[in-house]
């Protein structure tokens, strides 16, 4: 009996919770899962296809699909959607001109079957960079508080300094307590 309960304890506390980390190409996405990863910053290039890694935060597995976020992959995120509980969606802070794509994208998102109880973290990314928007003007734009149906969650970041990521991944943690 004893065993049971240990085995069905460990199953239960290790299961994983899959994320997708998306956004425009240039957002900062691989940047963002490597520094997860590794606490450092790792020469990037555009990703075609995805990158996964599993981190591991105060006990909670998250399995973390980095999908590529030029044009032409982007037809292709839906193939991921199955079984997410996570959307982080990366935004470039300082690429005004995108936003609205962003935003469109967000909203097709959430409005997709397979990720009706998927909850939303979007990075505010490369605010170190000068003349970026704040997260409060993000927010404004993407219209977060019209979003009811869905638990969200906006922090500024930097991916190269790690700054603000952990706060991200703590809002994740707590939130896959709840499920
Ligand atoms: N200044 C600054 N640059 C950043 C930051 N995060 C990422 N970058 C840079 O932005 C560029 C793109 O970063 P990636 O992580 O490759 O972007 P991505 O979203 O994975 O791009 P795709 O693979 O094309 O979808 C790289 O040169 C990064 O070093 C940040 O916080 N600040």
């Amino acid at each position: 009996m004893g065993l049971i309960f240990a085995k069905l304890w460990s199953f239960f506390c290790n299961q994983e919770h899959k994320v997708i980390i998306v956004g425009l190409d240039n957002a900062g996405k691989t940047t963002i899962l490597y520094q997860f990863l590794m606490n450092e910053v790792v020469h990037t290039s555009p990703t075609i296809g995805s990158n996964v890694e599993e981190i591991v935060v105060k006990n909670t597995h998250f399995l973390m699909w980095d999908i590529g976020g030029q044009e032409s992959l982007r037809s292709s995120w839906n193939t991921y959607y199955s079984n997410t509980e996570f959307i982080i969606l990366v935004v470039d802070s300082t690429d005004r001109e995108r936003l609205a794509i962003s935003k469109e994208e967000l909203y097709r998102m959430l409005a997709h079957e397979d990720l009706r109880k998927a909850a939303v973290l979007i990075f505010a990314n490369k605010q170190d960079m000068k003349d970026c928007m704040s997260a409060a003007e993000i927010s404004k734009y993407l219209t977060l508080s019209s979003i009811k149906d869905h638990p969200w969650h906006i922090q500024s970041c930097c991916a190269l300094t790690g700054e603000g990521l952990c706060q991200g991944l703590e809002w994740m943690t707590s939130r896959a307590g709840l499920r």
